[in-house]
């Protein structure tokens, strides 16, 4: 049992901490939102992730886990600070490395003996040297910097955190980077034990592989369409090749979220920092900037003017299961869709609420899905939202004005939908 505490209590922060309680610990969660804090010392969570708020009442039950807006007392009573407040992009794309830093200082001075500080949040490379440089100039104290990025997946973040493809730490001392692989012990994974310099890599090349992945489908899907191929069948043939696997090739309007968005423009900033340019991540983000706009494309051909035409949105969130919309594509489409001329009612199981607060207020809410197909010229599928399978789709025709779908997901059934009468249109 280990002494912990978690610095921010994000979607990474309040996952490691959570898991790292249900695991024995004992956990203290740190944020400086006081919001944050309150709600979860009342036993909800902040977010919505699939399990996080039964977590959440087992261990503070249990006495393991508590959370408080108090570093100090925190850092003081712990052995173990993770770090994992956000690294947001700065105008120039480079990580803006803020928050990182305040976080480091305030440690740094609150220490009163030996501590680990376990750097989660995704830094670029040469940035655990830095926080290791900022710490020694803030205390007297002994102290170790170990670099141990996140993969986990919002909307799974929980199943990530237990089930993890890797653990990577990256270190200096061979002694803190042992503990944190003890802290691990349980899991039954890979350990790759390694630099901070290649830890703080291998984050950012996983990232924009991925992403690399999804923009390299979305343009077969694209050169699918113009010869009659299906890039559904293609990425099935594809993925067969255990070399390729099946797994991110599902085309679509695009990659959004807090990560791939910025942890591509962070590391084409670094590459750009070392003289180097880096083509291939370049050119994922150029076709993925496009490839969400596809919808108003698709839209414009089947109804042309939009002038005055109603559109239905399903799904606000950049991907199922959250309610996080940080880049999401219909954070593009839906205010092109308004300067169009069109009208715009939408739906999300979860997203609604922080969709409100950043997009234009002419957007009409609905709080069922079937609401948003009432007198509509088309509905277009923006996130793949399980119950939208489960729409009684041949009862909703007929409340449509055209019974049009724009798939921007590649979710639906499309032989259902056409034995329905819709015409369907899919990326
Ligand atoms: N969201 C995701 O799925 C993943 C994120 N990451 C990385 O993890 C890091 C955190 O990301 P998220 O959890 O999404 O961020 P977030 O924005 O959801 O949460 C960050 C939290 O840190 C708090 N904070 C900021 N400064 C603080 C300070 N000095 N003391 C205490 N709390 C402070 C903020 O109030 C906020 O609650 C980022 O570097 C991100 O790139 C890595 C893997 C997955
Ligand atoms: O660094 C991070 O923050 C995280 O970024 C991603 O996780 P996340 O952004 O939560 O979600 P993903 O499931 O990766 O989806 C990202 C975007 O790609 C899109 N996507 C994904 C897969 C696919 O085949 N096609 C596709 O368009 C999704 O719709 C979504 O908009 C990575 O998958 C995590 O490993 C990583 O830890």
């Amino acid at each position: 049992m280990y002494k912990i505490s978690v610095i921010g209590t994000g979607y990474v922060g309040l996952s490691t901490g959570v898991c790292l309680s249900d695991m024995g610990n004992q956990v203290t969660c740190v944020d400086i939102d006081e919001e944050k804090i309150n709600t979860l010392k009342n036993g909800k969570s902040p977010i919505y992730e699939p399990g996080m708020e039964d977590l959440i009442h087992k261990n503070t039950k249990a006495d393991r886990l508590q959370f408080t807006t108090n570093l100090e007392s925190a850092v003081q009573n712990t052995d173990i600070i993770f770090i994992a407040v956000g690294t947001p992009s700065r105008d120039d794309g480079s990580a803006d490395l803020s928050f990182i830093y305040e976080a480091s200082k305030t440690i740094a001075k609150a220490m009163n003996d030996y501590k680990i500080i376990v750097t989660k949040s995704t830094v670029p490379v040469g940035t655990n040297k830095e926080i290791e440089d900022s710490i020694s100039q803030n205390t007297d104290q002994d102290f170790s910097v170990v670099s141990s990025p996140e993969f986990l997946r919002e909307g799974s973040a929980i199943y990530d955190t237990m089930n993890p493809d890797r653990i990577v730490i990256g270190y200096r001392d061979e002694q803190a980077g042992q503990t944190i692989k003890d802290l691990y012990k349980d899991f039954d994974t890979e350990f790759v034990m390694t630099t901070t310099e290649s830890s703080e890599m291998i984050k950012y090349a996983s990232n924009a592989f991925l992403a690399t992945k999804i923009s390299f489908i979305n343009e077969m899907a694209n050169i699918c369409e113009r010869v009659g191929a299906n890039v559904e069948e293609v990425a099935k043939g594809m993925g067969l090749d255990h070399r390729i696997s099946d797994k991110f090739l599902n085309a679509g309007i695009g990659y959004g979220g807090s990560c791939f968005p910025k942890d591509t423009k962070a590391l084409i900033n670094k590459a750009e920092e070392v003289d180097y340019n880096l083509k291939i991540v370049k050119a994922a983000e150029e076709v993925n900037e496009k490839q969400k706009l596809i919808v108003v494309d698709k839209l414009k051909e089947v109804l042309g003017d939009l002038e005055g035409k109603t559109i239905g949105i399903l799904g606000l969130a950049f991907k199922p299961n959250t309610d996080d919309i940080r880049e999401s594509p219909a954070l593009k489409i839906i205010p092109k869709l308004l300067e169009a001329g069109a009208n715009v009612k939408a739906y999300d199981p979860k997203a609604m609420e922080n969709a409100r607060k950043v997009l234009p207020g002419d957007v009409v809410y609905c709080s069922v899905s079937e609401e948003v197909a009432k007198g509509v010229d088309a509905v277009a599928l923006l996130t793949e939202w399980n119950e939208f399978i489960e729409i009684e789709w041949k009862d909703i025709s007929i409340k449509m004005n055209q019974a049009i779908i724009i798939d921007g997901r590649n979710f639906l059934d499309v032989t259902y939908l056409q034995e329905q009468g819709f015409r369907y249109i899919c990326i």
